[in-house]
C-alpha cells in the first residue's frame, strides 16, 4: 500500500538479468509497498509495466530524461552503455536525486560510493550525509570476497591478499550462460554412442571431444570453448599484463572499505572463468597483520555478518558445501579451506563462493534503494 510520501523510484533494466533478480529480491522482501515505481524501457515505451507491481501503470521511456528527472530516486541494472548516455546529459541540467547502479561506469568516480553495506554502512551513511548522490554496486567477486571474508577486512587485519577466481558464465550475460549449455550439450552428442557403450575406449571418446572443442564448437560469445576447459582472462587488457577484472581487486577493496593510504590493503590475482552456471568462487592466500589461531579467524568471519558461513575445513564439508551448486540462489556465502600456509603463521588460506547475480550483483541495489528510502 503506497501513500503520498512514498517515493516514486525510477526502475530502468529491470527486465534483465540482474534486474530480473533484483525485481524477484524485492517481491520477496515486500520492497514494492515501501515506493511507487515507476518502470522504463529502452525498448517498448508504452508497453504495460510488469504486473507484479500493481497499478504501475504504462512502461515510460528511458531515454527520456523529462521523465527522469521527475524521480528523486532512478536504480539501474541497464547497463553501462545506457549509464554513459544518460546520467551525465541528466546531471548537467541539474537532477539531483540518487541513481542507484549495477554498471561499473561511474564506480571508481572520486563522487560516487560503492554499495555493500554488511560491509561499509558507515561509508554510505556518511555519503547520504554529505551529499552524495551516486552509489553504485561493486564488481561481483570484489563484493562476494568482502562479504565472504568481511571480519578479516574489516578488522584491519589483511596486509596484502591474492585471489585466484573460478568465475561463472553469468558474469559475461544471459547468452554466455546458453551458450555454455548448449557447448556441453554438442560436446555429450558429439559422444553419446560411445557413452552408452560400458567398453568403448575413453581416449577415443577423448579424442572426438578435443576435436569437436578445437573445430566446430559454437564459441560465438566466449570466443573460445568454455565447456570442458576454462579461459584464464575476464574483461579488458590494461596493457600491463593486468585484466581489468584483476584490477578492480584491489581498487574496489579499499573504496569499499575507505582504506586511507597508508592502511591501503594489496590486493591482486588471476581472473579465470569457468563452466560454472551463476556463482563465482575465489581461492584466496591472505598475509594477516597478526597470527591469529584459525578459531580466531572463524569467529570473526562467522560474526561478521548473518550470510557469511565458516565451513569447517574437511574433505566432507568443503565438497557438500563450499561449491557453486552449494551457492546458488541463495543469499548464503560459504566460506572455508581456512588453515595456515606453509610460508607462516602469518598466512592463511581461504576459498569463498557467492551467488554472483544475488550479493555479486541485485541485493547491495535492492538494500541501497532501502536505505534511501529508511526502510533499512
Ligand atoms: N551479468 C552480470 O553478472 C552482472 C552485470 N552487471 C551489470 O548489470 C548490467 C546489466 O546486465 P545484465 O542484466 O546481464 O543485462 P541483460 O542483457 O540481461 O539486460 C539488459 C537489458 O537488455 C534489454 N533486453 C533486450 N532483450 C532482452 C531479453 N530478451 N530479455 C531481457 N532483457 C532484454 C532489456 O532492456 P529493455 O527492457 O529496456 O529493452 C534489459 O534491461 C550491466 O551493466 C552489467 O555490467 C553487474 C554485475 C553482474
Ligand atoms: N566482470 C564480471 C561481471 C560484471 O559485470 O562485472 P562488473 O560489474 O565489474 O563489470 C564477470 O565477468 O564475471
Amino acid at each position: 500500500m503506497t501513500t503520498a510520501a512514498t517515493p516514486s523510484v525510477g526502475l530502468v533494466g529491470w527486465r534483465g538479468m540482474v534486474g530480473s533478480v533484483l525485481m524477484q529480491r524485492m517481491q520477496d522482501e515486500g520492497d514494492f509497498a515501501n515506493i511507487n515505481p515507476v518502470f522504463f524501457s529502452t525498448s517498448n515505451a508504452g508497453g504495460a509495466a510488469p504486473s507484479f507491481a500493481e497499478g504501475a501503470g504504462k512502461l515510460e521511456d528511458a531515454f527520456d530524461l523529462d521523465a527522469l528527472a521527475k524521480l528523486p530516486i532512478i536504480v539501474t541494472a541497464q547497463g553501462g552503455d545506457y549509464t554513459k548516455q544518460v546520467h551525465g546529459e541528466l546531471r548537467s541540467r541539474g537532477w539531483d536525486g540518487l541513481w542507484i547502479d549495477a554498471a561499473s561506469t561511474l564506480r571508481m568516480n572520486d563522487d560516487s560510493i560503492i554499495v555493500l553495506d554488511p560491509i561499509n554502512r558507515d561509508v554510505i551513511d556518511k555519503g547520504l550525509v554529505n551529499g552524495t548522490k551516486d552509489f553504485i554496486g561493486g564488481n561481483c567477486t570484489v563484493s562476494c570476497m568482502l562479504m565472504g571474508l568481511g571480519g578479516l577486512f574489516k578488522n584491519g587485519l589483511v596486509e596484502w591478499g591474492t585471489s585466484m577466481t573460478y568465475q561463472a558464465a553469468s558474469g559475461g550475460g544471459a547468452r554466455h550462460m546458453r551458450e555454455l549449455l548448449s557447448q556441453f550439450g554438442t560436446l555429450n552428442a558429439e559422444v553419446s554412442t560411445e557413452l552408452d557403450d560400458p567398453a568403448s575406449a575413453i581416449l577415443e571418446i577423448d579424442r572426438k571431444v578435443l576435436a569437436h572443442q578445437r573445430t566446430d564448437i559454437d564459441a560465438t560469445q566466449f570466443g573460445v570453448p568454455l565447456a570442458g576447459s576454462l579461459i584464464p582472462w575476464i574483461d579488458a587488457d590494461l596493457g600491463n599484463g593486468q585484466s581489468k577484472e584483476e584490477w578492480k581487486a584491489g581498487v574496489e577493496t579499499n573504496k569499499i572499505l575507505g582504506t586511507s593510504e597508508e592502511n591501503r590493503i594489496i590486493m591482486d590475482g588471476l581472473c579465470v572463468r569457468i563452466g560454472a552456471m551463476r556463482s563465482h568462487s575465489q581461492a584466496l592466500t591472505l598475509k594477516l597483520r597478526e597470527d591469529l589461531s584459525v578459531a580466531e579467524i572463524e569467529k570473526l568471519l562467522a560474526e561478521d555478518n548473518e550470510w557469511a558461513k565458516v565451513v569447517p575445513n574437511t574433505k566432507e564439508a568443503s565438497m557438500a558445501d563450499l561449491t557453486p551448486v552449494a551457492a546458488s540462489g541463495t543469499l548464503d556465502i560459504p566460506v572455508g579451506r581456512i588453515r595456515k600456509m606453509e610460508m607462516g603463521p602469518n598466512y592463511i588460506s581461504a576459498f569463498t563462493v557467492g551467488d554472483q547475480l544475488l550479493w555479486g550483483a541485485a541485493e547491495p541495489l535492492r538494500r541501497m534503494l532501502n536505505i534511501a528510502t529508511g526502510n533499512l
